[in-house]
């Protein structure tokens, strides 16, 4: 009889995080886990931690302790596979404004260690995906917030890492590129990449994610597939925790 194969690794796995801005614990304790293929959405009111959470995850951010494993290995002990396994889109999508559209790509490209012919495959390929075609000469400092976001996207994924990070993804789009980019994340999804995302939109984490994880305060407060009865079920357990800081049970 063949040995069981041994279960593959969490592409993402934090363990007990912590981390202090400004003096004030910003992310307590937190542990999460994500499987290839799944669509984590952070939600939590503003200043819950999500941005400082997906900035660790990134590499941008160095944990006080605790720790962040990908694909099972520390990634501050391999900064270099978390550059091959991540692609993050930060908030607000910063670009350089002297570089067109194209540049971007390439440079995020040669970051990543590739070149040539890959190079242009995978560019041709962003470009397509994000429908940037047309603007692929245009500087990044003349596009439209939408187009910057849509540009900042692309870069996140050239590479086609296994774990996405985006942060507020969907921000500056209009309804048909969000719709839009809801079918690209499943379709992501289904050839495995994992994704974590935070939003404000309650509709966004229904409409893509088949997990939600809610922080507040710096706190996990709840973490669990998407309930039967979305929407409303999700608004109520939010609301609860938003407004009265009631934990609800995963
Ligand atoms: N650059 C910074 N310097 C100091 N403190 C910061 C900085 N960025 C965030 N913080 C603090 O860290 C805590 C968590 O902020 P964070 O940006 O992670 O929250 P968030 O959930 O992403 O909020 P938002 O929904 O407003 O983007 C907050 O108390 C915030 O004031």
């Amino acid at each position: 009889m063949n040995a069981p194969k041994p279960a593959s690794p969490p592409v993402l796995q934090l363990e007990a995080v912590n981390r202090h801005r400004a003096g004030r614990p910003a992310v307590r304790d937190l542990s999460l886990r994500l499987e290839a293929g799944q669509i984590l959405g952070l939600l939590g009111v503003n200043g819950a931690g999500k941005s400082t959470t997906l900035a660790m995850v990134a590499g941008a951010l160095r944990p006080d302790s605790g720790a962040i494993r990908l694909q099972g290995q520390d990634f501050l002990e391999y900064p270099e596979l978390a550059r091959r396994v991540i692609g993050w889109l930060p908030e607000g999508a910063p670009l350089w404004p002297e570089l067109t559209v194209s540049e971007h790509l390439d440079a995020h490209g040669r970051l990543r260690g590739m070149a040539g012919a890959a190079l242009r495959e995978a560019r041709e390929t962003a470009l397509a995906r994000l429908e940037l075609n047309d603007m692929a000469r245009r500087l990044a400092g003349v596009l439209s917030q939408g187009q910057r976001q849509r540009l900042g996207l692309a870069c996140a994924l050239l590479h086609r890492p296994a774990l996405l990070v985006l942060d507020e993804p969907s921000n500056a789009l209009d309804p048909v590129q969000v719709v839009a980019l809801r079918g690209l994340l499943r379709e992501l999804a289904a050839g495995g990449t994992a994704v974590i995302l935070s939003t404000h939109q309650l509709t966004e984490i229904t409409a893509v994610c088949d997990r939600v994880a809610i922080l507040h305060g710096g706190i996990l407060r709840h973490d669990a597939a998407l309930p039967a009865d979305q929407h409303a079920a999700l608004e109520k357990i939010f609301f609860d925790i938003a407004l009265n800081g009631k934990a609800e049970a995963a």
